[in-house]
């Protein structure tokens, strides 16, 4: 399976965003991708939610989520589009961070919404409150594709490793992990954490990322971590893309799933346990 990773700086405007990725979907494929995967919103980095609903769509009328669909049956490929922020009808207003599997046709395969929010306080002046804009999903999502069996999550849910868990056990020998990290916590726990899922699950790690300082249209800015990787099943990091946006290539041999699941085969070891008793 030869997969492409897009690593972006996206804005919170959905036309620059959207030419720019169209642009490395087309380097992908032209590199021989069957598939290629994009990070967490794609479409628009939030700074503000004022700025996001003015500018953000429904799923029926989002260009990106056409534009792509178009350019994947066009080339014939699969496309991961790791997230759009997209409306919802919900009363309150919040919208959806959704991921989207496209195949070769252009019909949409999957779709997830990321389960859990990212509210915390990174520092004194970094916060974060995912859940304030965004309404969280609650359904795990496995796809398969001709080359593997896919596990769909997004950013934050990287700290909760019974999804992968869950993920695994339902077959998903890739675990697709789009995301726009944050650098202070990038540079602490971001290799740490994919290489535990892939290792504890015996999967391959796929995880392109925002990177870079982005520039919302009213002056304020946010920064990302950068550094899509693919990790192996036993561990190894097979590709790093640093802070660069752009494309990278990688092969992935299924192969190494099973094998990592032949030595060490903790996947099926798991044990139902009492909970602790209070002390
Ligand atoms: O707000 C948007 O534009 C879209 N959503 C995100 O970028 C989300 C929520 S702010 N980012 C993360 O989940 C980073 C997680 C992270 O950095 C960590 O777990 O340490």
């Amino acid at each position: 399976m030869r997969a492409a990773l897009l690593q972006l700086n996206s804005s919170d405007n959905p036309t620059a965003n959207l030419n720019a990725t169209l642009a490395l979907l087309r380097e992908a494929h032209a590199g021989g991708a069957q598939i290629a995967m994009t990070p967490e919103v794609t479409n628009c980095v939030s700074t503000s939610r004022t700025g996001q609903n003015a500018v953000l769509q429904d799923e029926a009328s989002d260009q990106t989520l056409a534009a792509i669909r178009d350019l994947a049956a066009e080339l014939g490929f699969w496309v991961l589009i790791g997230s759009l922020a997209l409306k919802t009808n919900d009363p309150d207003g919040r919208f959806a961070n959704r991921s989207f599997l496209i195949g070769p046709d252009g019909a949409i395969m999957a779709r997830y919404d990321k389960i859990h929010m990212f509210d915390v306080q990174v520092s004194e002046s970094e916060i974060y409150r995912e859940s304030a804009a965004f309404r969280p999903g609650d359904r795990a999502v496995v796809v398969d594709t001709p080359f593997a069996r896919l596990g769909l999550s997004i950013c934050y849910d990287l700290r909760f490793p019974m999804l992968y868990r869950a993920l695994a056990q339902a077959g998903a020998q890739v675990l697709c992990i789009p995301a726009a990290f944050s650098p202070v916590t990038g540079a602490a726990h971001w290799l740490s954490l994919l290489r535990a899922r892939a290792i504890e699950n015996g999967a391959f790690v796929v995880a392109p990322a925002q990177t870079g300082l982005h520039k919302a249209q009213d002056g304020r800015e946010r920064r990302t971590h950068g550094h899509g990787m693919v990790i192996a099943p036993w561990g190894e990091v097979l590709l790093d893309m640093g802070r660069d946006p752009g494309v990278a290539l990688v092969d992935l041999d299924l192969a190494r799933v099973k094998d990592a699941r032949a030595r060490v085969g903790s996947l099926t070891h798991d044990r139902a346990f009492l909970p602790p008793d209070a002390p």
